[in-house]
């Protein structure tokens, strides 16, 4: 696949996430974000009001992040924050999969924590497994839960793993979820070859908070 500037554009989700982000980088983000003619901004909690104020009648979706970066609070706790994120104007809201009840093979409550979400939101939910924390059939196994508990999209990573996202893990993502989820790549995506390698290895959405200089870049 060879895709023009605008049309990789529209598969990013342009991310600001840093703990230190202010109201002004959410202005600049969002005024990117339509100018680039992305998919989709996604905020912490904090800045989800304001994100969907600024597109408001713009193309982009506001998103937000619950339960992130770690996927280690309670259910009940990332379930009262999405909702209260959908309130404030999230049309799609990004989870952190439990992955301490996923490593201890409690599939069952792994499956809880992400309707529980689902259910709160009432917008769709996109899952970030964490892959680089994953063995091969682990990433299986995770993706199968994904789909069990009727989430939109699995996502690769918080941005806070081990090392960024390689085609490799997309296409074995892409092939745990056949074309029952999206795939999306996330964490550590840099410059214009590696995102369009990562959509011809199966990405149907790249998150990155560098998206500006990506589509910026040749190389
Ligand atoms: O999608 C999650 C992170 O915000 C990605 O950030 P990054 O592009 O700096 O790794």
């Amino acid at each position: 696949m060879t895709a023009t500037r605008s049309e990789l554009a529209g598969y990013f989700e342009y991310t600001l996430l840093k703990p230190d982000a202010t109201a002004a980088d959410v202005d600049n983000v969002c005024l990117d974000a339509v100018r680039l003619g992305v998919k989709s901004v996604c905020v912490n909690p904090v800045h989800i009001k304001l994100a969907n104020w600024l597109l408001k009648d713009e193309a982009p979706l506001p998103v937000c992040s619950v339960g992130y970066p770690t996927g280690a609070t309670l259910g009940s706790i990332k379930s009262a924050e999405a909702a209260e994120a959908v309130r404030l104007g999230a049309r799609e809201v990004n989870m952190v999969m439990n992955l301490a009840a996923f490593k201890a093979s409690d599939h069952r409550a792994v499956v809880q924590d992400i309707q529980g979400v689902i259910t709160a939101a009432g917008v769709p939910v996109k899952v970030i497994v964490e892959t680089t924390l994953l063995a091969a059939d682990q990433l299986t196994q995770a993706c199968s839960l994904c789909m069990e508990a009727g989430a939109k999209a699995v996502i690769s990573g918080s941005g806070y793993g081990t090392s960024p996202v390689r085609e490799s893990g997309i296409r074995a993502l892409r092939k745990a979820c056949d074309c029952s989820l999206e795939v999306i790549a996330a964490g550590g995506v840099r410059g214009f070859k590696r995102a369009m390698a990562l959509v011809e290895a199966g990405a149907d959405r790249i998150c990155s908070s560098t998206v500006s200089e990506i589509l910026g870049s040749s190389s």
